[in-house]
């Protein structure tokens, strides 16, 4: 596959089925080095499917390739360099957090156990803790510190702060940013905090029923998308120019166009900058509520 220098995972019609479920449906997308990108998705999307088949976890149809692998047959040399955090993923319970960094150790080639004990420090963990001990907020904050101890090139995240506080995400985030991303790196991450994670992101991607509906870095969305304040009174005609989406902002009117709409229709409201949210819900919401077309 034609793989520049700078492109770490690129898909080609890809696509996955469990049995006559087609769960990823012909993506193509390519993530190059040094980027943070959401991946966003109701639930039942793909998302997980999506990192399954990065990690070598899933057979898939189509071609993928991960830093110069074919995850499924190169699982072995792929897991070494990059690092997968999944939904369901648990710590032994039993385990002190420094036999978790001990265990680390004889596991994974790329790891340092000093660097997972220093990231450690900057949590509320010791590493005398036992890890039936530990809130989800610490638990989560350990595995970050254990998987970014690794001197790996992609990390995979699959909503890696459900179920924690408002708090616990924010700290779990900062130090993933501060601590692991370093212009080269990258990190795929899923979640449905959409609000919270926008400010972080480089670029997004969403899925929608095994699709991917936008792949766009997130400094590129007010070139193509379009979104209007405007009076009530122009809501007839900002109709007629066919929005992605009619909807509230500040108590106001607003309208979302993928594209510039006509400039008689432009000139009846106040451009503003969409947010992800107003993307998401106007990319992602079910045929029969969003008919026009895309
Ligand atoms: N092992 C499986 N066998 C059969 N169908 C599956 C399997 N795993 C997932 N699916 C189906 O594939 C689709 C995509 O599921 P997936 O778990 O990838 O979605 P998701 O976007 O991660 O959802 P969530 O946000 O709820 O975690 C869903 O329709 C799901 O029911």
């Amino acid at each position: 596959m034609n793989q520049t220098q700078d492109t770490l995972i690129r898909a080609e019609n890809l696509s996955l089925n469990y049995g006559k479920k087609r769960a990823l449906d012909n993506l193509n997308f390519s993530i190059g080095k040094g980027r943070v990108v959401g991946l966003l998705g109701h639930n039942g999307a793909g998302k997980t499917t999506l990192m399954k088949a990065l990690v070598g976890v899933q057979a898939h149809e189509g071609r993928l390739d991960v830093l110069g692998f074919e995850p499924q047959r190169d699982r072995v040399k792929l897991l070494e360099q990059v690092t997968y955090i999944p939904d369901v993923a648990i710590l032994p319970r039993w385990a002190r957090v420094e036999q978790l960094v001990e265990l680390m150790s004889g596991l994974h080639p790329k790891f340092s156990a000093d660097r997972a004990r220093e990231l450690l420090r900057r949590t509320s963990v010791k590493l005398t803790d036992k890890v039936k001990a530990l809130s989800k907020g610490m638990v989560a904050q350990t595995h970050l510190a254990l998987i970014a101890a690794v001197d790996a090139k992609v990390m995979i995240l699959d909503e890696p702060t459900l179920g924690l506080d408002v708090l616990s995400r924010k700290s779990f985030y900062e130090m993933l940013i501060d601590e692991w991303c370093d212009g080269e790196r990258s990190v795929l991450i899923s979640t449905h905090q959409v609000e919270e994670i926008e400010g972080l992101l480089s670029d997004v991607m969403m899925l929608n029923e095994g699709k991917l509906v936008l792949n766009i870095p997130l400094d590129q969305i007010d070139d193509r998308f379009v979104a209007l304040k405007h009076d009530p009174q122009a809501a007839e005609a900002i109709a007629a120019a066919h929005p992605i989406l009619r909807y509230r902002q500040q108590g106001e009117a607003a309208a979302l166009f993928d594209g510039a709409p006509p400039a008689h229709v432009a000139s009846l409201g106040q451009r503003m900058r969409p947010s992800l949210v107003d993307l998401f819900v106007a990319l992602t919401r079910a045929p029969e509520i969003n008919p026009q077309q895309r």
